[in-house]
């Protein structure tokens, strides 16, 4: 057979093994896999990946690239490259903090004109579920949504409104209609705010005020709430960035109890504690914040366990004005910049120093994203017949995250001067090289 590249000798890992083999891909897809140096290589492109791991690309479900409107925070192109470079071959766009989001059938077709021209990888969009866009759901889903996003609390922006609870029920009604998906941000709008006014008038204003004005009980009280609407309405739910083994439990007892509902977390919540906000900084900033060093110890045992679903960046940059903090840790934009190490965070803080299996992480990452949203078997695991989505890995090349390795428009993440274990050395998105670590030269 005359193949487009061929992969030699790599590690290949799959949700449930980890083994040796040659990878021969024609036109996007992964059409052989066989024995390890038994393959021809012909015409066909050459890489030697003897020594090196083969990961399936990741699905990273939760970014903001804020095309059209914000793309100054970020992008499609940049943000796409990013991912490119830490190995995600496939993202899902948020419908904020677009301007205007993505909650009308015309933004929708608007961004995915941007994306088909400015994304160096493949791509889903989801639509947004606000006051007011009920009549525009059938659309969104017609025109292709991966699902819906709903904010439980304030998103930080005036053009995305906040689901109110009427919102969310008839919203779920519909969606559940459509067999569609709500990914929620789940948090109690009134705790917060009750509990952020409180500490301002106090002139509490540090960065452990700022997290105890969010507390895990806010979680959880919106997680109950909503888990409670999708009993009632038959919707699925997918609760996006939770920080605390305390609210992943809560999913699990629900999904005992027949709710069809998963669980997302950030690798910041696996990698970054309080103790290291309040050394990094605004840059570290995000909701829900930061949890103690214990919760972060927590929610890895979950991720061992099994209880977590899937894991995204929930990439959300700013300009840097935005991240600068002036009096007060409240008034700075709340998101962390990190869509570009997702990979290097797990293999380094799980596989390496916690033991967490190669396996379990290309699961958390891949396949089961694909089979969450409908991906799957053309995405989420190497296997003849899928798209040719596969990063390169060499598992034990350390290295420490500089500003300018960052392809994002701004070079922020409270990941610089992190060492790092494992490195990404290409990446593949349906069969194009998309991302090659070569020295002074670090994209094609
Ligand atoms: N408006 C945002 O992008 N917010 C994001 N910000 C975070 N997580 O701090 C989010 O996903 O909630
Ligand atoms: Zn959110
Ligand atoms: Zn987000």
């Amino acid at each position: 057979m005359l193949f487009d590249t061929v992969i030699l000798s790599g590690t290949v890992v799959t949700e449930n093994e980890v083994y040796e083999a040659d990878l021969g891909i024609k036109d996007g897809k992964v059409v052989t896999i066989s024995e390890p140096g038994t393959l021809q290589s012909g015409k066909a492109k050459v890489i030697d990946a003897k020594g090196l791991h083969i990961f399936p690309g990741l699905i990273d479900v939760h970014v903001h690239f804020n095309e059209p409107g914000r793309d100054q925070w970020e992008g499609l192109e940049t943000g796409s490259k990013s991912l490119a470079a830490g190995g995600v071959t496939t993202f899902f766009d948020m419908p904020l903090n677009s301007n205007p989001p993505t909650t009308t059938k015309e933004r929708f077709e608007e961004k995915r004109q941007l994306a088909d021209e400015k994304s160096v990888v493949d791509y889903r969009l989801w639509g947004g579920l606000v006051p007011n866009n009920l009549e525009h759901l059938a659309d969104l889903h017609e025109e292709g949504a991966i699902g819906f996003k709903a904010f439980m609390s304030e998103c930080g922006t005036d053009d995305f409104q906040h689901a109110d609870n009427g919102t969310l029920l008839k919203g779920m009604e519909k969606i559940a209609e459509l067999n569609s998906i709500l990914a929620l941000h789940a948090e109690s709008n009134e705790m917060i705010n009750y509990l952020t006014d409180k500490a301002k008038k106090e002139h509490r204003l540090s960065i452990r005020d700022y997290c105890n004005s969010r507390p895990v009980l806010s979680e959880l009280e919106a997680v109950e709430r909503v888990l409670s609407y999708a009993e009632l309405t038959g919707c699925k739910l997918h609760i996006v960035h939770v920080s605390s083994k305390r609210v992943i439990d809560r999913i699990t007892e629900a999904k005992q109890q027949g709710i069809d509902v998963t669980a997302e977390t950030c690798p910041h919540y696996l990698a970054l504690s309080i103790a290291d906000f309040e050394e990094i900084g605004a840059t570290a900033k995000c909701a829900p914040p930061l949890r103690d060093q214990e919760e972060v110890e927590q929610l890895w045992d979950s991720l061992k366990n099994g209880d977590i679903d899937i894991i995204s960046s929930d990439h959300s940059p700013s300009p840097p004005e935005l991240k600068e903090q002036g009096e007060s840790i409240f008034d700075v934009w709340g998101g962390i910049a990190g869509c570009q190490n997702t990979l290097h965070v797990l293999l380094t803080e799980g596989y390496h120093k916690r033991g967490v299996p190669l396996s379990k992480i290309a699961e958390v990452t891949a396949l089961q994203p694909a089979k969450r949203f409908g991906l799957n078997p053309t995405k989420g695991s190497i296997r003849i017949g899928s798209d040719a989505d596969i990063t390169l890995v060499n598992l034990n090349e350390e290295f420490v995250l500089k500003k300018e390795d960052l392809k994002y428009r701004h070079k922020i993440s409270p990941y610089v001067g992190k060492t790092f274990i494992g490195k990404t050395k290409y990446t593949f998105s349906k069969g194009k090289c998309v991302f090659e670590d070569v020295p002074n030269k670090a994209s094609v």
